[in-house]
């Protein structure tokens, strides 16, 4: 094995924790995955123990390490981690004793809807989403830090001691990682630091009219916010403190979908990718200008390789709240499988959806509707219903709204994809991957190896230590194996399913009102 180059991935999505090692040639070696707590205090609620986040990470690393070497590798052949991280997702902290001070708020989370409702009527509301990106809703972390900061009280003394720390789980877990505070590795990427509203998306910096329009101090500072380095550096994110990898370089950091575009040779302007994990994410590479979306979708960085010499690069983004979660959803609340796996096999025991559509809106709907009145909704049931209908609905659920985020992109960028590269963990039912094309009337490729968040990240690490130099030496990444999954139904019958789903989801606005948030009370912390 003397001579070979390896590269480690971290990649902590909204379910679970892995650590992969890839070879050089986009393989990965040996991994390991460990699920982490989900909890769920209040309808609405959703959030995750940040130091559960780091001990699964240590946990993964190590088991990982071990099966690397009973394959007869050596670890000191791994030359540098990668990182990549569910977003959004928001951490809080004290700097003084790298304590943390709440829970970490995940992105899925609506708590924040009547915030959302009061910034929105603020001054100024309307020039945000060209300056970071990003519409105002519940979805990034300036809201769910708003949050926090008016019902913890431990967060409100931090910020008013000029203590309070605020980081995206990537910031958080690099501080951890390092060994917090005695190393106070304190970064973020622009991928990452373009979810949180507060980052210029056109300068890739805190952007003080963005700051204050949420009415943050971060210049006595009373608030501490990561500096922005860029996705791959050799320097900027430290190296592992424990683990069988102490000492080992962290040198690439990516947003989960940003490292997916990247695992998925995202580089060339007009190729995207979506990502079927927990939610659902499009990102289409719109090159080196940020696109400001005016039909419903996000402006977010791809990535950002300039120590290699490369220009920041954009995409737009169709982000989907619910995907895999809504067939955990089936399998855990209405316990209609075991295993998530097991959904393909109970959608095909009926031919159709037998006129069922399930409007899977259980954070609103976001891109490229943004209803935050909306409820999980299913509709058309009858006698005839089966758990099957349901099921088979529930994929459909997500390829309807890929649909319409194509739709958006096409309107935005003025180009029409020919063919749709996807991942993720929903992406392993062919049943759904095969309704996809049916409803996009494109191509779905499929690769054989679907880390590719993981792969992504590794390249960010790979191409910052120089196991990788340039995009080149990436072509033959992931090229193998792939399956194309084409259009087989017509575009009359295609088009005739659509037209249900906006149906449904036109006749689902509006169930949340006014009246009914009245009533609903602020659960006490
Ligand atoms: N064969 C399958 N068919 C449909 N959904 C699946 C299948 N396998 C996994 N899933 C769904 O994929 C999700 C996990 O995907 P993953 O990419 O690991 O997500 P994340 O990165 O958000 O944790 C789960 O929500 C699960 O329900
Ligand atoms: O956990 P995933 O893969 O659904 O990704 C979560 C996203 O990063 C949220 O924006």
């Amino acid at each position: 094995m003397a001579g070979k180059s390896f590269v480690g991935a971290i990649d902590n999505g909204t379910t679970s924790t892995r650590f992969l090692i890839f070879d050089q040639a986009g393989n990965p070696v040996a991994e390991h995955q460990a699920e982490f707590k989900q909890m769920y205090p209040h309808s609405g609620w959703h959030e995750h123990d940040p130091l559960e986040l780091v001990s699964s990470t240590s946990e993964c690393i190590d088991k990982a390490c071990e099966k690397f070497e009973a394959k007869g590798y050596s670890l000191s052949d791994i030359k540098a981690v990668g990182i990549t991280n569910q977003r959004e997702t928001t951490c809080v902290w004290d700097t003084k004793t790298g304590e943390p001070l709440y829970n970490s708020i995940v992105w899925t989370d609506t708590r924040t809807h009547r915030i959302v409702h009061e910034l929105k009527a603020r001054k100024g509301a309307d020039q945000l989403q060209p300056l970071c990106g990003l519409p105002l809703s519940t979805y990034p972390s300036s809201t769910k830090l708003l949050w926090m900061l008016r019902h913890v009280d431990k967060v409100k003394q931090a910020y008013e001691a000029g203590r309070l720390a605020f980081g995206t789980v990537d910031t958080w877990l690099v501080y951890k990682l390092n060994g917090g505070l005695d190393a106070n590795v304190f970064v973020t990427d622009a991928t990452n630091a373009s979810r949180t509203m507060w980052m210029n998306i056109h300068k890739l910096e805190y952007d003080d009219k963005l700051i204050s329009f949420f009415g943050l101090d971060t210049k006595t500072p009373k608030l501490h916010l990561p500096k922005i380095v860029p996705s791959s550096s050799p320097d900027a994110y430290g190296k592992l403190a424990s683990t069988k990898l102490k000492g080992t370089k962290i040198a690439g950091c990516l947003g989960d979908q940003s490292a997916a575009l990247v695992g998925q040779n995202g580089f060339v302007p007009g190729r995207a990718k979506n990502t079927y994990g927990t939610g659902c994410f499009l990102l289409y590479n719109v090159g080196e200008k940020p696109v400001i979306s005016t039909h419903g979708l996000l402006a977010t960085v791809a990535y950002d390789f300039s120590p290699q010499g490369l220009k920041p690069v954009y995409a737009l983004e169709g982000s989907i709240a619910v995907a895999g979660s809504s067939v955990q959803f089936l399998r855990d609340n209405l316990g209609f499988f075991p295993t998530a796996p097991k959904v393909g096999e109970l959608a095909q025991t009926v031919d159709d959806n037998g006129g069922v559509v399930f409007v899977t809106a259980f954070s609103g709907l976001f891109a490229p509707y943004w209803y935050d009145d909306v409820k999980g909704t299913i509709w058309g049931l009858t006698s005839y219903t089966q758990k099957g209908h349901i099921a088979r609905a529930t994929l459909e659920a997500t390829c309807f709204q890929t649909k319409a985020i194509l739709d958006a992109m096409e309107k935005d960028a003025g180009v029409k994809l020919q063919e749709l590269a996807v991942d993720g963990g929903m992406s392993n039912s062919d049943l759904c991957m095969q309704t996809q094309s049916d409803i996009i009337q494109i191509p779905v490729d499929r690769p054989k190896m679907r880390e590719t968040t993981a792969l992504g990240a590794a390249i960010a690490a790979g191409f910052a230590v120089g196991v990788w130099k340039n995009f080149d030496e990436l072509k033959e990444v992931n090229s193998e194996g792939r399956f194309f999954f084409k259009p087989k139904m017509s575009q009359a019958a295609s088009d005739k399913m659509y037209k249900r789903w906006t149906k449904a989801v036109e006749m689902s606005k509006g169930w949340e009102d006014d009246e009914d948030e009245e009533e609903e009370e602020q659960p006490k912390l």
